[in-house]
């Protein structure tokens, strides 16, 4: 049980980690934040509610394992290398290929709604 516990401990040290020091990490949480209040106002149902949560832990994921690489690359080549440059853009590009998703769910899901609500 200390050990199960102890697994969550390390696991918010990795967010709290990835909070502190990612920017864009912030900003995802502040747009979730306005998404969410967005949604309940809107009604969801729970279709839609699932593939919005769906797309923001999409979103998490990425940019947690983006953070997870840069760190490893900075440990494994503090120095200029070229191939170290290319795995932290490619880590980049994955969380960008997450967040277009994102927002396409969100653009499909809640514009029909906006629109209608005004
Ligand atoms: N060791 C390196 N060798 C070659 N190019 C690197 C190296 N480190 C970073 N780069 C290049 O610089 C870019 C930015 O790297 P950096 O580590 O600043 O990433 P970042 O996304 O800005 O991270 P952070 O959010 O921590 O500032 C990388 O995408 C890569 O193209």
């Amino acid at each position: 049980m200390k050990k199960f516990l102890k697994g969550f401990y390390f696991a918010f040290n990795g967010i709290s980690y990835s909070f502190r020091t990612q920017l864009n990490f912030r900003i995802h949480c502040l747009i979730s934040l306005l998404v969410i209040a967005v949604c309940f106002y809107l009604g969801l149902t729970t279709a839609e509610w699932l593939w919005i949560i769906a797309a923001m832990a999409i979103v998490f994921m990425a940019e947690l394992f983006n953070t997870a690489m840069e760190t490893l690359v900075d440990l494994v080549s503090p120095k200029f290398n070229p191939k170290a440059g290319l795995i932290k853009d490619i880590s980049a590009a994955a969380v960008l290929i997450a967040a277009l998703m994102a927002l396409i769910t969100g653009i499909l899901i809640l514009l029909p709604k906006i629109i209608h609500a005004s």
